[in-house]
C-alpha cells in the first residue's frame, strides 16, 4: 500500500468479532424456535455460516443458501437485536472508551445486516454513517423476502470491493475472525490483518494472520492505544486444576484472562513444563507446588488453593520469589464438621457393618456394642476453625468436649482445654484430628499414641494423611483397641479419580473409608469457587493482599487517574529511602503510599502521577533487593 502512515483506519468485522455469535444464525435460531424442524435448519445454517467464513463456499452462494433457508421478519429482528446487545465480546464492552474516542476512525465491515448491526454499534459508541453491511428486504408484512443485491457486500468479494471503494489514504489494520477479513489484507487494502479469536478461532484464519488475538484489549496493547486494562488479560494464563468449581473458571474469563481448566491434578513433571507461561495457578490439595516447580515459575504471580490446606505449596520459596498465595480458610469448615458428626454416630452404632451384612442378606439386630454420642466425650487435638465448629456442634448433641491446640485458645461454650495430646487422650471415648499437615505434624500419631487412649475409642482423621501412621493405626484396630475409624485422608491419595487406591485400611471391619471429600459438597465448592478467584483478582487488578497467607496484608483503594506501582522486596533496612531516592530524581508526584511489612517481605504500593519515563521504571526495577515489581493503571 502506499498510503499515509500517520493516519490510522482500522476496519473490524462484526459478526464473531464484536458480538460473541453469528448474527443470522442466531436469527434463524430465534425465528426458527418454535418450528418442528427448526433445530435441523439452524444447524444447517450454522454449516453454511462457516463454509462462508472458511473460504469453502463463496461469500455470496452461502448467503443466498442460508436466506432460502431463513424464515424470519421485523419482529425477530428486533429480538436478535436484544439479544445481541447482551452478548458484546467482552473485550468490546471493556474497551467503549476507545471505541468511542476513535469512532471517526472505525469502519465495521461485514456481510452481516445493518439491520440488526447499527443498534449495536450505536451502543459503542461507533458511528451508524461508518457501518458498512447488507440490509434485508421485507413485505409489507414485515417478513424478510432477501437482500438488497445493488450492495456490493452481498456478492463474493464484496469487502475487498467495498474497501477498494473507500479508497482510504491510511494505515489500515483490519480486525475479523474470517477468511474475508484476511482478503482485505491479503488484496493489498490493509497493512496488518489480525485474527479475533476470543469468540471463536477458524485455524485457516489464524494461519494466514499477522498476529492472532485473543481480546480487543491485545491489540489495544500491541499498537500502543488506550485500553481498559493495563496489560491485557487475555495475554495472562489461568490454569485451574482438580476439577475447581466452574465458578472459578467464569471469574476468570468473564475478566478475559486466557483460562486452561483440567480436572485432575498434575504431578512434578508435568507442573514444571506447564507452569513457565502461567501467571496464576488454583489447585487442591492434590497439586505439590515444590520448590522445583517454583523454580521455573518465572510468570506466576500467584497461587490460589481452592481449599483450606496449603501444606501441599511450598511457601517458604513462593515468598522467597514473591508469589502471593491465597486459600479459603473456613468456605469448607462446616462440610468437614457435618462429616465428622455424620461418621461418629454410624461408628459408635456399628451401622456400616451391620448395613453390609444386611446387603449379605445378615440380620443381626442386637444392641451390643451400640452406643449414643450423648453424654460420650468427644476430644480433639486442633482447635481451629474445624475444631472450634465441631465443639459446637457435639456439645448440642449432649457431648464433653476436650481439646488440645499448640497455640492457647479460647474454650468454645463448655469446651475443656487439655495441656497436652496425652491429656485429651487419656479421656476421650471419640478422637478426631484437625490439625493442619505442616511438616512437623507428620507421624504425630502413631503406636505410643494410639495406646495412650482408651480401650474401645473411635478414632477418626479427616485432616491430613501424613499426620497419622497408618501401619499403627491399623494394629491398633485389628487389636480391638480402636473400635471403629473414619479416615478421609491418606498418606498416598490417588491423583484423578480414574486412578486406584490401594491402602492397609481396606477390608477392615467399622472402618468407614472416604475419598478426601471432607470438603466436598456443592456448597463449599460453590463458595470457595467465588471466594478464592475474589482474592486472586483482587491482588492482580487492584494489588490488594487481603487473606494471602503468605504476603504482608494490605487492602487497597481503588486505582483511580493515577498508574499503581506494586513493589515485592526482601524486607531489609533502607528500601523506602531507595525507593523515595528515585522517585525525587525522576521528579514524580506521589498521590497515594501504602507500605507493609513482615519478617520476610516488603510490600510497597505507591499511586502516582501519569507522566513518568522508562528510565523511572528501570531505576526501580534495579533496585537489588527488587523480588517482583508490576505497573496497573
Ligand atoms: N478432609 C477434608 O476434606 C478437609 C477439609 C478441610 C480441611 N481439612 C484439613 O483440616 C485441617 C484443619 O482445618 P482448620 O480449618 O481447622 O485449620 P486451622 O488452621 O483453623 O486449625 C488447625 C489448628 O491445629 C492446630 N495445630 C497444628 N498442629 C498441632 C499439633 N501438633 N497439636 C495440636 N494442635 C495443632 C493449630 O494451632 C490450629 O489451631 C486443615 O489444615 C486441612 O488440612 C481437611
Ligand atoms: O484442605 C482442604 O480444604 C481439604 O483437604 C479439602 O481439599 P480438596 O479441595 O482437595 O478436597
Amino acid at each position: 500500500m502506499t498510503a499515509n502512515k500517520e493516519k490510522k483506519i482500522f476496519i473490524i468485522d462484526f459478526d464473531s468479532t464484536i458480538t460473541k455469535v453469528e448474527g443470522l444464525d442466531q436469527l434463524a435460531a430465534i425465528a426458527l424456535a418454535q418450528s418442528s424442524d427448526g433445530e435441523k435448519i439452524v444447524q444447517q445454517i450454522k454449516e453454511l455460516t462457516d463454509a462462508g467464513m472458511n473460504g469453502e463456499l463463496t461469500l455470496s452462494e452461502s448467503l443466498s443458501k442460508r436466506m432460502s433457508l431463513l424464515n424470519a421478519n421485523k419482529k425477530h429482528v428486533a429480538a436478535l437485536v436484544e439479544f445481541l446487545l447482551e452478548n458484546v465480546s467482552e473485550s468490546f464492552e471493556r474497551n467503549k472508551k476507545f471505541l468511542k474516542e476513535y469512532a471517526d476512525q472505525i469502519l465495521v465491515v461485514s456481510s452481516g445486516f445493518k439491520d440488526f448491526i447499527v443498534p449495536v454499534i450505536e451502543h459503542l459508541g461507533l458511528k451508524p454513517e461508518n457501518v458498512y453491511a447488507n440490509t434485508f428486504t421485507y413485505n409489507e408484512n414485515g417478513d424478510i423476502t432477501g437482500v438488497d443485491n445493488t450492495n456490493v457486500l452481498s456478492q463474493t468479494g464484496g469487502k475487498i470491493k467495498l474497501v477498494q471503494s473507500l479508497n482510504l489514504d491510511a494505515h489500515v489494520s483490519v480486525i475479523g475472525d474470517g477468511f474475508t477479513d484476511y482478503e482485505i489484507k491479503q488484496n493489498g487494502l490493509a497493512d496488518r490483518f489480525y485474527a479475533f479469536v476470543e469468540n471463536v478461532e477458524r485455524q485457516k484464519v489464524v494461519d494466514v494472520a499477522d498476529f492472532s488475538i485473543k481480546s480487543l484489549d491485545e491489540f489495544l496493547f500491541y499498537n500502543q492505544l488506550p485500553r481498559g486494562q493495563s496489560y491485557p488479560k487475555s495475554l495472562i494464563k489461568v490454569l485451574l486444576l482438580e476439577n475447581v468449581h466452574p465458578a472459578a473458571v467464569e471469574a476468570f474469563e468473564q475478566q478475559g484472562f486466557d483460562v486452561e481448566f483440567h480436572k485432575g491434578a498434575m504431578d512434578e513433571d508435568e507442573l514444571i513444563e506447564k507452569i513457565k507461561d502461567v501467571s496464576i495457578i488454583g489447585i487442591r490439595s492434590k497439586t505439590n507446588i515444590t520448590k522445583k516447580v517454583l523454580e521455573n515459575a518465572d510468570k506466576l504471580l500467584a497461587i490460589g488453593a481452592f481449599c483450606i490446606g496449603t501444606n501441599q505449596i511450598d511457601i517458604k520459596t513462593a515468598t522467597q520469589k514473591g508469589i502471593a498465595v491465597f486459600n479459603a480458610p473456613y468456605s469448607n469448615t462446616r462440610s468437614v464438621v457435618e462429616l465428622v458428626i455424620g461418621e461418629m454416630i454410624m461408628l459408635i452404632r456399628k451401622v456400616f457393618p451391620k448395613s453390609s451384612g444386611m446387603h449379605k442378606g445378615i440380620w443381626d439386630k442386637s444392641a451390643n456394642h451400640s452406643f449414643e454420642v450423648r453424654g460420650k466425650k468427644l476430644g480433639m487435638i486442633g482447635y481451629g476453625h474445624i475444631g472450634t465448629q465441631l465443639s459446637v456442634i457435639g456439645e448440642a448433641l449432649g457431648m464433653e468436649i476436650y481439646f488440645y491446640d499448640i497455640v492457647d485458645k479460647m474454650p468454645i461454650g463448655n469446651a475443656r482445654k487439655c495441656r497436652s495430646m496425652e491429656e485429651v487422650f487419656n479421656v476421650a471415648d471419640v478422637v478426631s484430628l484437625h490439625i493442619d499437615g505442616r511438616k512437623e505434624n507428620t507421624n504425630l500419631i502413631g503406636e505410643k499414641e494410639f495406646s495412650q487412649m482408651k480401650d474401645g475409642v473411635i478414632f477418626m482423621n479427616l485432616a491430613r494423611g501424613s499426620v497419622v501412621e497408618i501401619p499403627a493405626l491399623v494394629k491398633a484396630l485389628k487389636s480391638g483397641k480402636i473400635h471403629g475409624a473414619g479416615v478421609d485422608v491418606f498418606p498416598e491419595e490417588p491423583k484423578a479419580n480414574t486412578d486406584p487406591f490401594v491402602s492397609e485400611l481396606m477390608g477392615l471391619e467399622n472402618v468407614i473409608l472416604t475419598p478426601h471429600i471432607g470438603g466436598s459438597t456443592e456448597e463449599a465448592q460453590q463458595g470457595i469457587g467465588t471466594y478464592v478467584p475474589e482474592r486472586l483478582l483482587e491482588y492482580i487488578n487492584n494489588g490488594s493482599t487481603t487473606g494471602s497467607v503468605n504476603f504482608p496484608e494490605l487492602t487497597l483503594p481503588l486505582l483511580q487517574n493515577s498508574h499503581r506501582l506494586l513493589h515485592v522486596h526482601k524486607n531489609v533496612p533502607g528500601i523506602l529511602a531507595k525507593l523515595n531516592s528515585i522517585f525525587a530524581k525522576h521528579n514524580i508526584n506521589i498521590t497515594g503510599q501504602y507500605l507493609k511489612t513482615d519478617e520476610t517481605l516488603g510490600y510497597v504500593i505507591v499511586d502516582i502521577e501519569k507522566s513518568y519515563s522508562r528510565e523511572f521504571v528501570q531505576d526501580i526495577k534495579g533496585i537489588d533487593e527488587t523480588i517482583k515489581f508490576r505497573m496497573l493503571f
